[in-house]
């Protein structure tokens, strides 16, 4: 094996290791594994209890504890870096693109190049991509200050090889912090960790060590069947020191850094396994919906800090939810279940607040009753996802973002281009398939049958271990009948073809549309045996309530939410975090 190659294996091992899996962050809760990767979808009624009682308690202490938490996670973000860094940094770029058309098992490291079939009976057609560079987004600032002097330090998670990001990351490795990162574990007396009392969380632990031993407790409840996988003492020992390290360090985070530390330390998250990305997509998901916020919740807490609901206090927030395109039917839901206990007494404001994220947060979950709590591709098993929806809804572009997502959370993927509808359609999705290193079944022809697609896609999955097939629809024929055609005939084949496939039919709504999108959602409803919605769209605009008209009027949980036109901008779905960046102050 060359030298070169060493590299390489070595690099991308780390890769793998550091890479942030957006799936398995869905399944942990499911498994009740004692992986701290809990999501708040997955149990809303205690997410929802502790949610209130923060909202409600967030005393000095717990700001406090906060920070600290947020230090800690800070310090390991920092020092997993460092740690990738020491070992990716013998890896010159010349030596990664030597290597990349040796078509190295993981494309992540080496995406350099992916292929892209045709269905034609005859003819396949190769296309080398280039190497998309990893979105360099996830990038989250604090500014370090030491009693005299303030340095800025700048942290970028950089997964894929970007040499350009070797001298940020020098630079945290030579500040003060970075120095005190080795961590001893031995002799340390742990007086109270929060392992050895799920039972009742000591008063005097930090804020996130009681969540997670509540968490703890919880899951011993619920877990009777559950393989018990006792966290090993050394992490909880490091963590602690870490934290007792970190809440000595005099930092001044960003305000996004603190509060998507926030939330993750209120989902019972402990601070070694706070990503960078998740941080990332925390702080772009409220920035984003800070344009609907401003004009919704500014207004809400004003009315409901005045005291009990009068009539006019009821018209005017009724006013401003139909103004965020909630619609009419969730609007109503929501002032019903807010004059039930505010027009009984006097609340202070951030307790109605609280109160008004339980109810949104209960209407966004809702539709999990009936369909799966937990979403995400099985293993091992071929999954079909059809994606529906209207031409520009950003169909395309989710179809590459869920595609990167799933290539880097280990999932062997295949993209149908089946909107054979549109000649445009298909390059596209082409291009989408490169970025990710994911290859795209298509038929050269215009105006073919796309259910042939489909069929071929289907085929070339079974024999290639397929476990994610991601179909493009068209969004647009001539008429509504055609459409639903088109759309049947898909599902029938999938159906034959495939009878053993989890098949699930997402439709993919334009957020900006508000209700407008809603009534296209309708047709499509009707005709694809829809199971999920995909919001998209949700940066910048003025109209994020109508998240809670699609749950509310089309009764299908909100399984996406895309905020934004890099490959990164597309996460799974979680309602808490959803209503919090909505409600944030
Ligand atoms: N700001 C923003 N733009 C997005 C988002 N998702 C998609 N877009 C943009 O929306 C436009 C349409 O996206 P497409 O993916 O082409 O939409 P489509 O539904 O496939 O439409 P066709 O390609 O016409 O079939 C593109 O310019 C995307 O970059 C998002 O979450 N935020």
């Amino acid at each position: 094996m060359s030298a070169i190659q060493v590299v390489c294996f070595s690099w991308q091992f780390t890769v793998g290791a550091m890479v942030f899996n957006w799936f398995r962050r869905q399944f942990s809760q499911e498994q009740a594994a004692p992986s701290t990767e809990e999501q708040a979808t997955t149990t809303p009624p205690e997410t929802e209890e502790s949610t209130a009682e923060k909202q409600s308690d967030a005393s000095p202490e717990i700001s406090a504890d906060y920070l600290s938490f947020a230090k800690a996670a800070y310090k390991n973000i920092q020092q997993r870096q460092a740690q990738s860094e020491s070992v990716t940094e013998p890896a010159p770029v010349e030596s990664t693109d030597e290597v990349a058309p040796s078509k190295s098992s993981e494309p992540e490291a080496t995406s350099t190049e992916a292929i892209v079939s045709e269905t034609h009976t005859t003819e396949t057609e190769s296309v080398t991509v280039e190497d998309e560079p990893e979105a360099t987004s996830t990038e989250a600032i604090v500014s370090e200050t030491h009693t005299t002097e303030t340095e800025s330090v700048t942290v970028e998670d950089e997964p894929e090889p970007a040499l350009k990001t070797d001298a940020q990351v020098e630079n945290v490795s030579e500040s003060p912090v970075a120095e005190t990162e080795s961590v001893v574990v031995e002799d340390e007396p742990i007086a109270s960790q929060p392992e050895t009392s799920p039972e009742a969380p000591d008063e005097s632990l930090p804020f996130w060590a009681r969540a997670e031993a509540e968490r703890q407790a919880r899951l011993e409840r619920l877990k009777a069947t559950a393989i018990e996988e006792p966290e090993p003492v050394l992490a909880t020992t490091e963590t602690t020191q870490v934290a007792d390290e970190a809440s000595n360090l005099d930092l001044a985070f960003d305000e996004g850094f603190l509060w998507s530390a926030e939330i993750l330390a209120a989902q019972g998250r402990k601070p070694e396994d706070v990503s960078i990305e998740e941080i990332t997509w925390l702080k772009k998901l409220r920035q984003g919906l800070d344009k609907t916020r401003r004009n919704l919740v500014n207004q809400i807490k004003a009315i409901v800090g005045q005291g009990p609901l009068n009539q006019a206090a009821v018209l005017e927030i009724e006013a401003l939810l139909l103004q965020a395109d909630v619609g009419v039917e969730a609007t109503d839901y929501i002032i019903n279940a807010l004059q039930e206990r505010i027009k009984q007494e006097a609340l202070p404001p951030e307790v109605a607040i609280a109160y008004l994220k339980e109810i949104l947060q209960d209407m966004l979950n809702r539709p999990l009753t009936s369909h799966n709590a937990a979403f995400a591709p099985e293993k091992d098993t071929l999954n079909i996802w059809l994606m529906t929806g209207v031409n520009g809804a950003g169909k395309t572009t989710t179809i590459g973002k869920i595609a990167h997502i799933a290539q880097k959370s280990g999932y062997n993927c295949l993209i149908a281009a089946a909107d054979t509808f549109r000649a445009a359609a298909v390059e596209q999705v082409k291009i989408w398939g490169s970025r990710s290193g994911v290859e795209v079944i298509a038929n050269p022809g215009q105006n073919t049958d796309p259910a042939a697609v489909v069929f071929d896609a289907i085929t070339a999955a079974q024999s290639r271990n397929i476990e994610l097939l991601l179909v493009d629809t068209a969004g647009r024929l001539q008429n509504k009948k055609n459409l639903m055609d088109e759309l049947s005939k898909i599902r029938r084949i999938v159906d034959k073809k495939a009878p053993n496939a989890k098949i699930e039919s997402l439709l993919v709504l334009d957020a900006t549309l508000g209700q407008n999108g809603l009534r296209q959602a309708e047709v499509f409803a009707q005709a694809a045996q829809l199971s999920g919605v995909v919001l998209t769209k949700l940066d910048g605009t003025a109209k994020g309530g109508v998240a809670l008209a699609v749950v509310q009027q089309l009764n299908l949980p909100i399984r996406f939410i895309g905020a934004g036109e890099g490959v990164e901008d597309l996460r799974p779905f979680s309602s808490y975090e959803f209503v919090e960046a909505l409600l944030s102050s």
